[in-house]
């Protein structure tokens, strides 16, 4: 992330014709990470990163898994998550202790739900540790190892992430979070709707007041933020990256749920093992 948090509406696109869409590249490479933490390219969409059939298998457990929660925050709290991602911890010292001290489990739960397929996010991690010049690995905060895996439900017609960004150093002050240079998050869809559910990004990061309504409900009035600059319609077994600290929403599913996997990953910079957790 930035250090300044200065808005960049024109990252994507420097360098384009006026109007040109934004680059969204299509496969996961060491050029195309290094791009898209440098703001060179918009996203990452990696159609069938994962089998399409063994995604949809999975995500029905997502469904009614005893671990389904939601959102703490007001305007994210119809969304659910299986298992608490770290933004749930809220600054609260027992709910840091206990998402530390149930870190691996939940991971390792987290894992089963695919089983007999690997987990699309220890794919990920594999890839990224192989691509990305000096590697990757699980971020720790104050030493503690973070969860990594959570998977996302958006309940039809009810579930709706508004415009907002995710920011590590809005979630904790752990020495570790120090030379963050940009956050990135990726998701693996599992399920989507035929109608909604549509990813939209704004390409650029929130104003101070922006930032401080998002701090506070987690969501920020969609009119009041107008058009994206780019909008997605995932299908299941898509992989998606891009920039967490740029403005970005999820509209609601219409016909059928919306699930999917996540991670954030944090960057450093190319000398620097990029960082991953949920
Ligand atoms: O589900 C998605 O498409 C994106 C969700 C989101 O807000 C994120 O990954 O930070
Ligand atoms: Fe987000």
């Amino acid at each position: 992330m930035p250090a300044t948090g200065a808005p960049r509406p024109d990252a994507a696109s420097a360098g384009r014709p006026a109007g040109a869409p934004p680059d969204v590249v299509r496969e996961l490479t060491e050029d195309a990470l290094l791009a898209l933490t440098r703001r060179e390219v918009a996203a990452i969409h990696v159609r069938e990163f994962y089998p399409a059939d063994a995604a949809r298998a999975v995500a029905v457990r997502a469904l009614d898994h005893p671990e389904l929660g939601n959102y703490h925050k007001a305007k994210s709290g119809s969304v659910g998550r299986v298992f608490t991602p770290h933004v749930d911890t809220a600054w609260d010292p027992a709910r840091i202790d206990a998402y530390h001290r149930s870190a691996r489990a939940s991971t390792a739960a987290a894992r089963a739900v695919f089983a007999p397929y690997p987990s699309p996010i220890d794919l990920l991690r594999v890839r990224l540790e192989e691509l990305w010049p000096a590697g990757a690995g699980l971020l720790r905060l104050r030493g503690r190892a973070c969860f990594v895996g959570a998977l996302r439900v958006f309940r039809p017609d009810d579930s709706e992430l508004f415009p907002h960004n995710d920011r590590i150093d809005q979630e904790t002050d752990a020495p570790e979070i120090a030379g963050i240079t940009e956050q990135l998050t990726a998701n693996v869809y599992l399920a989507t709707p035929r109608a909604g559910g549509d990813l939209h990004l704004w390409l650029r990061e929130p104003t101070p007041d922006e930032s401080a309504t998002i701090r506070a409900v987690e969501g920020l009035d969609p009119e009041s933020v107008g058009p994206p600059a780019l909008t997605f319609r995932p299908a299941a077994g898509d992989l998606i990256m891009f920039s967490s600290a740029m403005l970005h929403a999820v509209a609601p599913a219409r016909d059928e749920p919306r699930v999917g996997t996540a991670a954030f990953v944090a960057s450093r910079g190319p000398g620097e093992p990029l960082a991953y957790w949920s």
